[in-house]
């Protein structure tokens, strides 16, 4: 069973359609959701989250109807959204006082732990901390009631690559000690290129690639060699083709297949997940 399973999901907003045939997100990982600006990741989330209704489709969050068992679920979820729904005016402490008792598990050390090792002061308000301490303050409240899933929406937006470190090692220490599942999008590829177990590419209101991310990066290769060795043929196995009046890049899905094809006669490069993303965008 995923922790999250969508099945036939679509949404139109305005000339924006979103649609989703499949995607199941596995229990214990952190999946990262990429995708350029606009291609459908907030709405996605918000789907999710019961923030906005479907036009149609079936969207089960662990194992159960995200509508029926809306607040059943939100008591399991850990969410940062796009923006944060905070009282802007009010201390930090007095918004912990009006939401952690929504949260069976809360844990109060850990937030202690949280607010010290993030540098908060309880007694600031909520609209005076940088852009950077606030998403630390939200990450915070959504971690300290033991969340089975986590749902961040661009968490680590404003944060400085220190802090990214942190935020990301504590992610994967929630993982390692709640068994948590993590679901969160992001532009920064390379935060994934550290801690992602499988990924999910949406571009333009569809999946375009998804699976474990170590065989994404293996089985795709970057082919570069001369414009002769172009034909229709040739250019059927790649995903997309950058030439210019020396030669060619282009990438492949398969790496094996390409060598059949090209052989020694071309130079082979291991694309990261920003070349994938690229490539896969360009069309
Ligand atoms: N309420 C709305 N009315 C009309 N169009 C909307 C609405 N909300 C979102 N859209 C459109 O849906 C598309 C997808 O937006 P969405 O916010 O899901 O993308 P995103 O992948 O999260 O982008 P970004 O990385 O820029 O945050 C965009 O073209 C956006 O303009």
């Amino acid at each position: 069973m995923g922790i999250i399973e969508i099945k036939n999901l679509s949404k139109t907003l305005g000339d924006f359609t979103l649609k989703i045939e499949k995607l199941d997100i596995e229990q214990g990982f952190i999946t990262g959701f990429i995708g350029p600006n606009g291609s459908g990741k907030t709405t996605t989330i918000n789907l999710i989250m019961n923030m906005i209704s479907k036009d149609e489709g079936c969207i089960k969050v662990l194992g159960k109807d995200y509508v029926r068992d809306d607040l059943d679920i939100k008591e399991k979820i850990g969410y940062i959204g796009d923006v944060s729904g905070y009282l802007q005016d009010a201390k930090l402490k007095d918004i912990k006082k009006s939401i952690y008792t929504f949260y069976k598990n809360w844990d109060e050390d850990l937030y202690k732990s949280y607010i010290n090792q993030f540098e908060l002061n309880e007694e600031k308000i909520y609209k005076e901390l940088s852009k950077g301490q606030q998403k630390k303050f939200e990450l915070a409240m959504s971690l300290s009631h033991h969340p089975k899933l986590i749902i961040m929406d661009e968490p680590t937006a404003n944060l400085d690559p220190l802090v990214r470190n942190e935020f990301l090692e504590i992610l994967q220490d929630r993982i390692e000690k709640d068994n948590a599942t993590i679901f969160y999008s992001t532009h920064i590829t390379s935060d994934l290129d550290k801690v992602g177990d499988y990924l999910v590419f949406i571009y333009k209101g569809k999946i375009i690639l998804s699976g474990d991310k170590d065989n994404i990066l293996q089985n795709h290769v970057i082919v570069k060699g001369k414009k002769e060795l172009l034909n229709y043929e040739t250019k059927e196995i790649f995903i997309s083709i950058h030439e210019n009046s020396f030669g060619f890049e282009g990438l492949c899905v398969n790496r094996y297949e390409a060598y059949e094809i090209f052989g020694e006669e071309v130079v082979y490069d291991k694309p990261n997940l920003e070349d994938i993303l690229t490539y896969y965008t360009r069309g």
